[in-house]
Formats: structure tokens, C-alpha cells, sequence
């Protein structure tokens, strides 16, 4: 009897201070603290199969390594060639047997040299870490956020094999060695730290550096990252449109890069929300290691078509020079259809760009366009919306006057509208002082309002919204329009 594997994404307090181990190195990591409680009866599986996993997972981290890095394709190979020899004297480097999990054995002091060639940081930067806390975890990894000092203190995300995530406790309870299971998990984390170098771009999250370090049988393997916050769907409704537009908007322009990146037509075979996070407003996939930049070769028999099939709908794509081409790209944009943009794009947004934001809606829904396509309407969007031309629909005439005094505040007179850039109070983006009279007029609370020199990403100001305009107080740079007409 066992109970089983901890739920992916429980809490903070029930989680072991993983990445802290490590880095302190005072670990002894034995197969019955892998399982905490639970007992095992049945005799461990053949080691043959966890052997042919690792190394296909091997064989994985390798494709996705690339030649980037300073001297170049052939530099790097041929570094790499010899790093591998170096580990195994006399022979090839054996992913299965060899004590570290890949051929990067780096410390601190070998910049440049990297599986990933990332910018500087190694275990000596841990070595400082501050405010560990836990993040979240998948069924591999476990991340922790960490501050970190350099000339001065800046925030990172650390990730690191769990190992009492679903991967590790599955895969030790099958075959009772932990080294070895480490060794298939930390290969996920090496194939995605590979992914990050080898795609950069502003909505794949930066890989600042990694660390390798001994405890007990394992060569344990942190990648340190740039820090997002996971991505909450139920919170993301909550938001103005343009925050909601600009998630979708940065999901396009990464899905863009994919199609065209460096290693090929890439597709994120795990698209679930989960596998993104937000940096500033903008999305940014953290979760790479179920990326692919496979094509499958076409079905040998008439009519060759290939078939994408997700729960609700399925497509076929016309064969091309022998391989499905294109489904990579049409399987994230179906994908982002149907994770995001159905529930971000249309809703509360202005109603002159409605028939364009549902002409998008409809072609990623039945994939009518390609990537391109996609990205030139919606940059399309983004433009009709950042000059305001969303407003030339808006047949509305002004019957409310305005007293305007300069380089003042309304405190308090708040109430609540949706959706408001802060909850308890009337908080929104405009585009000129003519919107914020239109809302004003719009609200039966409003009776005031106050332009600030804050703006959004799209360079809308925000407006507060207020019951009243009495009491003002001082506040250079904002300027108060009272209702004069009452
Ligand atoms: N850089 C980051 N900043 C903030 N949170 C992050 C970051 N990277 C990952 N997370 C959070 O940690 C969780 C687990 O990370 P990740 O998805 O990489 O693990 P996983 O084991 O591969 O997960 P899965 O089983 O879903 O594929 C994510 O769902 C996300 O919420």
C-alpha cells in the first residue's frame, strides 16, 4: 500500500528546501528519503529500461545544444568533443554511467564554456543567497525564488529537479536508484537550459547561468533564471483589456520567433498556462522542456495528409517534400486560440476593435492564417488602439462642463469600477482627456476626475476616477477636472 506522488503545485509549507541542500552540500540522498513514507514491496524494474531512457534524453540535450557560443559552430563542437573525452578516459563519455548528469562538468571560472554559454552566473553566486522561497513545481522540477548580490541585490529564480515531484518518487519507486533517476530528470532541465540559450528572445525567459554541485551520489544540477510570476487565468480576467491584450500580443510574437527560430519550426507541446509566466506585463514561456522542433514525415499512404488533433477539433495539413510541415506552427497557434486568446482577446474591449479582435478570434480558431498573418493583425490592433483611433467610432457629444485645476488631488471620494488598475477604487487608461470625459459621463458615481503622468505600456495614461472633487489637495503634474454641473 502507498499513497501516491505529492500533487504537483502544493503548498509552500509542505515543501523540502531543495535547492538549499545543494547549495550548503549536506545532503545524503538515499532511495527512502526520495519516497518519504511510503513502502515498496514489489522488486525494482530492470535498470535496462531507465538506461535506454536516459539516453534518448541524452541524445535530446545534445540536438537542442546548437553551436552558439563564442568561436562559433565548430569551436564549440569541438570543445564539447573533448570535454566528453575528458570525463571518460580512454573512452566515450556513457550519459548513463558517467557521475555527472551531461557533458557540462563546469564550475565558477569557466565563463563561456557553458552547455548554455549564459551570462556569468555560477555556484559562487549562490553561495550569498538571501529570502529563499518556494514558487512552485511541475511534476520534474522545483522552483524556488532567491535574491542575489552582485554590486547590488537582484531577484532569480533557481530550478531544480524535485525530488518529490511526480518524475523523481514515480521513477524511484520503479527502480530504487536515485543517482540514476536524478540523472533522467536532470536531463529535462539540460534540454530546456539548452532551449533557453539557444532561443532568445524577449518572451523566452533568460537564462542568467547554472550551477553544478557533488552531494551525495548525485551531480546536482540548478539552472538560475530570470524570476516571473506563475500565470494566474482567474486574475488575468480580472485586468483592463490592454493588459489582457498585451499577454496575447506577447504570445504572438513568441509563437512568431518559434516559427522561425534558429533550430527550426519549434512547437510547445505542454501549452497549458502553467508553462508561462509574467515578467513586467509581458508573457514569457518558462517551461521548455517539452519543445520540439520535430516535424513528423507525412503518412506513407494516399491521401498523405497529416492530422492535428486536440480534444474539440481536429485539422489535417497537406503533406509537403515528405513531412507534415507547418504543423508545429499551427499546433501553437490552435493552441494559444484556445488556452488564451478565446478568454483575453474579446471581452470589454473597445467596441470599435471588436470586428477585428472576432476576424482574429474566428482565423486562429479554424487556422485560416499562418503565424504572420496572425502577428500583422495584431500589431494592427495594437496600433488602431495606440493612436487612438479606436475613438473615431465614438459618435458621442460632450454635454457635461469641466472645471480644470492644475497640480492637484482628490484625496479619497473613491468608488470601484471594472477593470480598474487597483480594486478598491476607480483607476483606468485613456487616451485623451475626451475619453476620460466620455467614462466620467459614462459612471452615474463620477463627478471629478484626475489626470497623472503615469502611463501604460501603450503610453495611455491613467485616469482616477472620483464621487467628488472637494478637499483638493496639492500634487504637481496631475491635474483635477470637476463636473460643474453638479
Ligand atoms: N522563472 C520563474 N519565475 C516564477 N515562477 C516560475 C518560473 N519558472 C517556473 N515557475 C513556476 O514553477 C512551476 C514549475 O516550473 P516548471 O513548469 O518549469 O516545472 P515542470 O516540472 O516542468 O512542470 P510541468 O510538469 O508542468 O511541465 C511553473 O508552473 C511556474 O508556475
Amino acid at each position: 500500500l502507498h499513497t501516491g506522488p505529492a500533487a504537483p503545485g502544493s503548498g509552500p509549507a509542505d515543501r523540502p528546501d531543495t535547492p538549499l541542500r545543494f547549495y550548503r552540500g549536506d545532503a545524503e540522498l538515499r532511495v527512502a528519503e526520495a519516497l518519504g513514507a511510503e513502502p515498496v514491496s514489489e522488486p525494482p524494474d530492470s535498470l535496462k529500461d531507465l538506461d535506454r531512457q536516459i539516453r534518448e534524453r541524452y541524445e535530446e540535450v545534445l540536438r537542442y545544444r546548437g553551436a552558439a557560443g563564442p568561436g562559433g559552430a565548430h569551436t564549440t563542437r569541438r570543445l564539447e568533443r573533448r570535454r566528453l573525452m575528458d570525463l571518460e578516459p580512454g573512452g566515450r563519455w556513457d550519459p548513463v554511467r558517467a557521475r555527472t548528469p551531461a557533458v557540462h562538468k563546469l564550475q565558477e571560472g569557466s565563463p563561456g564554456r557553458s552547455p548554455a554559454a549564459a551570462p556569468g552566473l555560477r555556484c559562487g553566486s549562490l553561495l550569498n543567497l538571501t529570502e529563499l522561497r518556494y514558487l512552485g513545481s511541475g511534476y520534474t522540477k522545483a522552483v524556488h525564488r532567491a535574491e542575489l548580490s552582485r554590486n547590488r541585490s537582484f531577484s532569480v529564480a533557481l530550478k531544480s529537479v524535485d525530488f518529490r515531484g511526480h518524475d523523481m518518487r514515480g521513477c524511484v519507486r520503479r527502480f530504487r536508484s536515485v543517482a540514476a533517476c536524478y540523472r533522467l530528470a536532470a536531463f529535462k532541465l539540460l534540454k530546456e537550459m539548452n532551449l533557453m540559450r539557444q532561443l532568445r528572445h524577449r518572451n523566452v525567459l533568460t537564462l542568467y547561468g547554472y550551477c553544478y554541485q557533488a552531494t551525495g551520489d548525485v551531480q546536482a544540477v540548478t539552472a538560475i533564471t530570470e524570476l516571473g510570476t506563475p500565470l494566474e487565468m482567474i486574475q488575468l480576467l480580472q485586468t483592463a483589456w490592454e493588459e489582457r491584450f498585451r499577454v496575447c500580443l506577447s504570445l504572438v510574437r513568441l509563437l512568431h520567433f518559434l516559427a522561425h527560430s534558429p533550430l527550426g519550426s519549434v512547437s510547445l507541446l505542454d501549452f497549458r498556462p502553467r508553462q508561462f509566466v509574467l515578467v513586467g506585463g509581458e508573457l514569457k514561456v518558462s517551461d521548455l522542456d517539452d519543445a520540439t522542433a520535430d516535424e513528423p514525415p507525412c503518412p506513407p499512404e494516399p491521401p498523405r495528409l497529416c492530422n492535428i488533433d486536440f480534444p474539440a477539433r481536429n485539422f489535417s495539413l497537406t503533406c509537403s517534400r515528405g513531412r507534415c510541415a507547418g504543423m508545429n506552427e499551427k499546433r501553437n497557434l490552435y493552441n494559444a486560440y484556445r488556452f488564451f486568446f478565446t478568454y483575453l482577446l474579446p471581452h470589454s474591449a473597445p467596441p470599435a476593435l471588436r470586428p477585428l479582435l472576432d476576424t482574429i478570434l474566428n482565423a486562429t480558431g479554424e487556422l485560416l492564417w499562418g503565424v504572420d498573418e496572425t502577428l500583422h493583425r495584431m500589431e494592427e490592433v495594437l496600433y488602431l488602439y495606440r493612436t487612438g483611433q479606436y475613438l473615431h467610432n465614438d459618435t458621442h457629444t460632450h454635454t457635461t462642463a469641466y472645471r480644470a485645476v492644475q497640480d492637484s488631488w482628490v484625496p479619497g471620494q473613491d468608488y470601484r469600477c471594472w477593470p480598474s488598475y487597483q480594486h478598491d477604487v476607480c483607476l483606468l487608461s485613456v487616451f485623451s482627456l475626451q475619453e476620460a470625459a466620455s467614462v466620467c459621463e459614462s459612471h452615474a458615481h463620477c463627478h471629478a476626475f484626475v489626470l497623472t503622468n503615469q502611463t501604460t505600456w501603450t503610453g495611455h495614461q491613467l485616469v482616477w476616477f472620483k464621487t467628488g472633487g472637494a478637499g483638493l489637495s496639492r500634487a504637481p503634474g496631475r491635474v483635477t477636472y470637476i463636473r460643474t454641473d453638479g
